[in-house]
């Protein structure tokens, strides 16, 4: 875990230290394309050198410990070891920039707009093709079509675009077996993941930049892509109203905890939870008390309440019954005035939803309750500025960022930002610190009310 400033002064603020937090000096290749470097050698030749170092390395790793080599066998379940982290950051990046450098400029463009490949996504989960293939089996074209309805060419057209994507595979001529992605796409959350991308987030998405044009710079949850896609309903208006798109909409939440840095698992090790002593956390926004419960597993000093809207005081039936006297749930509005007095505030992806404005709200909604030293916890991204991480992971968090803006107009937050909006509440909330955990896509800003 990488912590900064304890407690923080202005000076851990600058970008620089940021920065430093993510370099990998020993491997990583700079996302800068050019041939700066100190003997001329040719980019093209550079980055294959620093791929072949650091595979080498990789592999080494992996061996040591037992591990499969990366494949696209059915059978292959990817586990990577902490210790490999920064050698995967670095093939991933310098292939990548191989790959796009040896493109011509058409065909880096098509790289990122090929729309067509979310129809082969789309139509491998809504028929539900890597069910119908039993582990280890193969399926004809002609056998897929039978059980879909669909001509063998119509299967064979979306079945091949999708194998381009090593979405299952071809071992011979009309043939269809399973690769590891394939296998994936099995699993309930992520087909249903794959279809609201497709069906829900793809439509909404291209209106983007509609809503843009029609409402500039707005913070309103009514003022988006999604509104125009679907005739002036809002998220949560379309959740309440269709309950299909709803159950896809939680199936593409829940397959967030599959992003590797967003796996709730890791909560307990992104801070120091047992340095809180005997105390009562209230859990604002807590869903349906998925976190709670990974804090009262491994700290018995810990009481959580979760709060949040109606729909989410169910969430007792997922509660073990000896957390039961630990976690507790209680109703409650997001933007109305707190009511319960503790020592901590927890607000896990709370904020990124929301607009600057209705942020601000949030937390001013805490203060009649606050006493002096009480702490505000947040996990959530600390966007960070371009060429600061490996690009790979960047590109993840700046698409995350629009999906953001697409359903609320809510927004991923620089430091600067976080530092802003905090003051915007109110001055007594000070920033302490902030820890940006390796290999965690959220950050954690701890922040004490001063009275
Ligand atoms: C992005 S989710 C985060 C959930 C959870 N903290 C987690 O980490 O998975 C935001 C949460 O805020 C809750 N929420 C949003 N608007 C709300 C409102 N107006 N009143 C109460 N809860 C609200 C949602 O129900 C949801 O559980």
């Amino acid at each position: 875990m990488t912590l900064i400033g304890t407690p923080l002064v202005a000076t851990l603020y600058t970008w620089s230290i940021f920065g430093l937090l993510f370099s990998f000096p020993f491997t990583m290749a700079s996302n800068n394309n050019n041939n700066n470097n100190n003997n001329n050698t040719p980019r093209i030749v550079e980055l294959a050198a620093q791929i072949s170092t650091s595979v080498a390395q990789l592999q080494e790793q992996l061996s040591a410990e037992g591990l499969p080599s990366p494949s696209f066998d059915e059978n292959f379940s990817a586990k990577y070891p902490a210790n490999v982290t920064q050698l995967r950051d670095a093939v991933l990046d310098a292939s990548a920039e191989l790959h796009e450098l040896l493109l011509d400029p058409l065909m880096v463009l098509f790289k990122f707009a090929s729309i067509s490949n979310l129809v082969s996504i789309d139509a491998v989960a809504r028929y539900k093709i890597p069910d119908m293939i039993p582990a280890g089996g193969r399926l004809s074209f002609e056998e897929i079509g039978q059980k879909t309805g669909l001509e063998k060419n119509v299967v064979r057209r979306l079945l091949r675009n999708a194998m381009a994507m090593r979405i299952l595979q071809e071992p011979e001529p009309g043939v269809v077996a399973h690769t590891s992605i394939s296998k994936f796409l099995a699993n309930p959350a992520i087909n249903g993941w794959a279809q609201f991308e497709a069906r829900d987030t793809w439509p909404a998405t291209t209106r983007i930049v509609d809503a843009i044009q029609k409402w500039p710079n707005s913070q309103q949850a009514n003022e988006t892509g999604w509104v125009l896609a679907n005739n002036g309903k809002t998220v949560p208006e379309v959740i309440a109203t269709e309950p299909e798109r709803a159950m896809r909409f939680a199936n593409g939440m829940n397959a967030i905890d599959w992003v590797p840095g967003y796996n709730i698992s890791l909560l307990p090790t992104v801070y120091d939870w047992a340095s809180l002593g005997n105390v009562k956390i209230v859990n604002v926004g807590g869903a349906m008390g998925q976190a709670a419960i990974e804090l009262a597993k491994k700290f018995g000093n810990l009481t959580v309440l979760v709060q949040d809207s109606a729909a989410m005081m169910g969430g007792g039936v997922l509660v073990p019954a000896e957390l039961k006297d630990r976690i507790t749930f209680q109703e409650h509005e997001l933007f109305a005035p707190q009511t319960e007095k503790a020592a901590v505030y927890f607000f896990r992806m709370a904020f990124r939803g929301l607009g600057d404005q209705f942020a601000e709200q949030v937390l001013k909604a805490q203060i009649p309750v606050l006493e002096s030293g009480a702490k505000m916890l947040i996990q959530d991204v600390v966007m960070p500025e371009h060429d600061a991480v490996p690009l790979w992971r960047e590109r993840t968090q700046r698409s995350v960022d629009t999906a953001l803006q697409c359903f609320g107009n809510g927004r991923e937050r620089y430091l600067d930002e976080w530092k802003a909006l905090l003051a915007a509440a109110d001055q007594r909330f000070i920033l302490e610190q902030v820890h940006v955990p390796k290999d965690n896509l959220l950050g954690i800003l701890e922040v004490t009310w001063k009275a």
